[in-house]
């Protein structure tokens, strides 16, 4: 199991959001994260990485505890988040970016993704390579925050809304690419989304957060028996 949450109680000064969440996440599995706005979701996330404390219960990440962890602790041992918005340099080229952020990772016993491998699994930042990445298309820009996170060689990906701002053939096109890298390398993530069809396409697991009490978690075989809109 990469990632689990047990009883998980998270919110903001007194007040608690997340009412015992918990789930589990397997290497290289997608697990989508619906909600109405104002639902828990992002909360959800941010209490994984550590950027809320959590007020009870458990996070392991391959079995570790880590709900104690700084957010730097969590990000070493392969957390990576991807907020809304394009996680890209605006004003810096495809090429430089990947430099940048590889350099900023080479660690002793060598990155396991490397720049070429990026470019191998993204071609088409090998075709933008001397593209300012601010004025790449949004689908590309999200593109590229992926490749950037690959760098780091993450275990599991906290993907908050990457479809925001795409036309829908885009979308498909880039849910299609995280999927088959993160099948490839074995990356688990979380894909919070609006977009529901598109992310069933890639999901292998299903969460639905209401109010933040988990009102649906189950595979995704089981998600297609029901109509989650009743869920909402
Ligand atoms: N910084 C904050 N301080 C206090 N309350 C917050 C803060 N951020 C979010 N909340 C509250 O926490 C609840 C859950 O919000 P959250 O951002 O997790 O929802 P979400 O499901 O991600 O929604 P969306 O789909 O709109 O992004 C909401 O009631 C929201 O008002």
């Amino acid at each position: 199991m990469t990632l689990e949450a047990r009883n998980l109680v998270a919110g903001y000064g007194d007040k608690s959001i997340l009412e015992k969440v918990s789930f589990n996440l397997a290497d290289g599995e997608i697990l989508a994260f619906f909600g109405h706005n104002g639902a828990g979701k992002s909360t959800t996330l941010k209490a994984v990485l550590g950027l809320l404390p959590a007020k009870e219960g458990q996070i392991l990440l391959d079995g570790e505890r880590i709900e104690h962890l700084t957010v730097s602790a969590r990000l070493k041992r392969g957390l990576r988040l991807l907020p809304e918005g394009k996680g890209v340099f605006p004003d810096l080229n495809v090429q430089d970016s990947i430099e940048i952020v590889s350099q900023s990772n080479r660690d002793p016993n060598g990155a396991k993704i490397s720049a070429d491998d990026v470019y191998d699994l993204l071609p088409v930042l090998r075709d933008r390579r001397k593209t300012i990445a601010g004025e790449m298309s949004g689908g590309q820009q999200q593109m590229l925050a992926f490749g950037l996170a690959l760098l780091g060689s993450p275990k599991c990906v906290l993907l908050e809304e990457p479809s925001v701002g795409l036309q829908p053939d885009l979308v498909e096109e880039l849910f299609g690419k995280m999927s088959d890298i993160c099948k490839k390398l074995s990356i688990s993530a979380i894909l919070v989304e609006h977009k529901i069809a598109s992310a069933m396409k890639i999901a292998d697991h299903v969460m639905i957060i209401n109010s933040g009490k988990l009102v649906f978690n189950g595979s995704k075989a089981e998600a297609e028996q029901i109509n989650l809109w009743n869920y909402f």
